[in-house]
């Protein structure tokens, strides 16, 4: 399911332009958005998912018009949408939670209710404990209890927001892999500020900064924008002051730092490959 955004423009009151004349197109599958606190993210997600209104522009996902009230009812029946910080009941056991949402949604045969929800539990892999209060429950586990509720419809196009932030390695690793798996025929739009999980499971992502797309492209593309400016430099004294110290690791009495910076930041420092953490940072510093 495709996604056009042309002109995108919301101004909140006070005057602030989180999204400022956006264009861009989302293929099918999984695509990645990226940009740091601030740049328009989350109120992009919530005019996709018909939770906001934009102020100018249009937004079309698949047949229908968004910022129209017949298409944004329309595609609110085939959409999943999962929330920066979704509520549970933390009294209720993922099975309960996950047939009252699907109560809420209009399946009203309890045959077809308790169906769907075991295929959704098996999907995110918590049937296991299904059973237990969601008190007791991980950050990650919590997450994909999230998922499986934005799957109730079997919606066409998914859309998560910032699902990784606190989450351990472990968990995080297996819910981004998650993500990976859903893809497929559908869109999965994965907007965060955590540069790895695009790098794990994307091919194509859009950097938003201050509300304007900054890059539109493949990971390897953004990755080749820190070609020949990714350096390390072995030193005891002090740290490079040119470009972007990436890391700084304990070295034979000294420090190793890898740096982002258009040219050497030091007499000795050695040109390395980039990754797409050092790509995005060059973008930024192209930018500044
Ligand atoms: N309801 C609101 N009223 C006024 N300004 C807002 C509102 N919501 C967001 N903003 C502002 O709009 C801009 C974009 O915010 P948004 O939450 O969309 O960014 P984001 O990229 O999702 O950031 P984060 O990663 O921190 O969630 C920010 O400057 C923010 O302060």
């Amino acid at each position: 399911m495709r996604i056009d955004i042309t002109g995108l423009t919301k101004l909140y009151k006070g005057g602030v332009a989180a999204l400022d004349g956006l264009d861009l197109v989302v293929p099918t599958g999984m695509f990645g958005l990226l940009g740091a606190n601030g740049a328009g993210k989350t109120t992009l997600m919530r005019i996709l998912a018909g939770l906001l209104r934009p102020t100018a522009g249009r937004v079309r996902i698949g047949d229908h018009d968004v910022t129209t009230r017949a298409g944004r009812q329309a595609v609110q029946r085939t959409l999943g949408y999962l929330p920066q910080d979704l509520g549970v009941y933390p009294d209720l056991t993922a099975r309960e939670f996950l047939d009252y949402i699907a109560l809420l949604k209009g399946v009203d045969d309890t045959a077809a209710r308790r169906r769907r929800v075991g295929e959704l539990l098996e999907v995110v892999a918590l049937t296991a404990d299904a059973d237990r209060r969601l008190r007791g429950y991980s950050g990650g586990m919590r997450r994909r209890v999230g998922i499986a509720q934005a799957l109730l419809a079997d919606p066409r196009l998914l859309i998560v927001d910032e699902p990784t932030a606190g989450l351990d390695p472990e968990e995080r690793i297996r819910f981004r892999t998650l993500l990976a798996q859903l893809a497929g025929a559908r869109t999965v739009l994965l907007s965060t500020h955590i540069v790895d999980d695009i790098a794990q499971t994307c091919r194509e992502l859009a950097v938003l900064s201050r509300g304007r797309l900054t890059f539109r492209g493949t990971v390897d593309e953004l990755t080749r924008q820190a070609e020949r400016r990714v350096w390390t430099v072995v030193t005891a004294g002090p740290a490079p002051t040119a470009g972007t110290v990436v890391s700084a690791v304990p070295h034979d009495g000294g420090m190793r730092y890898r740096v982002v910076a258009p040219t050497p930041p030091a007499v000795a420092a050695e040109s390395v490959e980039p990754n797409l953490e050092d790509g995005y940072l060059a973008l930024a510093q192209s930018r500044s």
